[in-house]
């Protein structure tokens, strides 16, 4: 029996090296024609009427089964046909309407992040502003506000006053454990422009989602406009600077987008909590005991 030709690299001809599995800018690799071709197949798939089945055929005639899986496949009508995929692969290739519009945003959030990320180095575009953005990051720190709120706490003379504190300080606690364990969770990495050089951190502050910054400078902020009686202007203030630190983050290179907004969620949510649960000497005396032996 005639044993297949072969080039020089001992592959059989038809089987070239870009042809196995997937290379840069292939459909295999995610290149634009894979991505043009799950579109198509997508929207063949959800039209009205659009039969599944049709969609599936047509994936295995998609460049990447002739190109990737059956090299020698396709050449004459005697040929069998090539084997089903698994159902992993049918997935990977007729994704989602929530996956497609999901990947976007994340191309979008990476693309306008690393935009925004002026300040990521002395050497960047913004590089003269990093001082400054180091600030507002000392400004959203959570030691300052920690020990402010500890040393308040002792100092304060009056049973309204230690309760604000006291609620403060466990909404700063709530703060740090939530950004924690979600950090741990979710563990995506810092944008890869980021230079690590931040002010005392925690090991999980290697990963980015959410922004501790930007949940405590929402979570702050609510508090404070809720909590203390301020003129309008320090009130506009306080939003501002809830919004600059949040901003300062992501021109720093710290993190995307993504991960600040959803921080000011995080914390502005971690606000409804901490009202929800306030504590008083009427529900948690054993917290205010202290205050009453003195
Ligand atoms: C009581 C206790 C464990 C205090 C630790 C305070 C501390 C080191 C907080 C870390 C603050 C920080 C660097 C957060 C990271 O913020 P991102 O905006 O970069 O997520």
């Amino acid at each position: 029996m005639p044993s297949p030709r072969r080039n020089t690299e001992g592959r059989p001809l038809g089987a070239s090296a870009s042809s196995s599995s997937s290379s840069p800018g292939s459909p295999a690799h995610g290149g634009s024609g894979a991505g043009r071709f799950e579109f198509q197949s997508l929207l063949s798939s959800r039209a009205p009427g659009g039969d599944p089945t049709c969609a599936r055929l047509r994936a295995s005639e998609s460049p990447v089964h002739r190109r990737g899986s059956f090299p020698l496949a396709g050449t004459g009508p005697s040929q069998a046909p090539p084997p089903a995929l698994p159902e992993d692969d049918r997935m990977d290739l007729n994704p989602s309407f929530l996956g497609i519009a999901l990947r976007s945003l994340l191309a979008i959030d990476l693309w306008l992040s690393k935009k925004l990320g002026v300040c990521a180095g002395e050497n960047s575009s913004w590089g003269s502003m990093r001082p400054l953005m180091k600030l507002l990051e000392i400004s959203g720190h959570g030691i300052p506000w920690l020990l402010g709120t500890l040393y308040g706490l002792f100092r304060s003379d009056s049973w309204a006053g230690r309760e604000v504190l006291m609620n403060l300080l466990f909404a700063l606690l709530l703060d740090l454990l939530l950004v924690t364990v979600i950090k741990a969770l979710v563990r995506r990495r810092r944008p890869a422009h980021n230079q690590m050089d931040m002010f005392v951190t925690l090991s999980v502050d290697k990963y980015s989602f959410p922004s501790g910054h930007a949940s405590r400078a929402a979570l702050m902020s609510r508090f404070i406009l809720n909590h203390l009686v301020l003129a309008i202007p320090l009130r506009v203030l306080t939003v501002l600077w809830t919004f600059i630190v949040g901003l300062s983050r992501v021109m720093l290179g710290r993190h995307n987008v993504t991960d600040v907004a959803f921080g000011f969620f995080l914390g502005y949510m971690q606000y409804s909590i901490v009202d929800y649960c306030w504590l008083s000497p009427h529900n948690a005396p054993a917290l205010f005991v202290l205050w009453n032996q003195q």
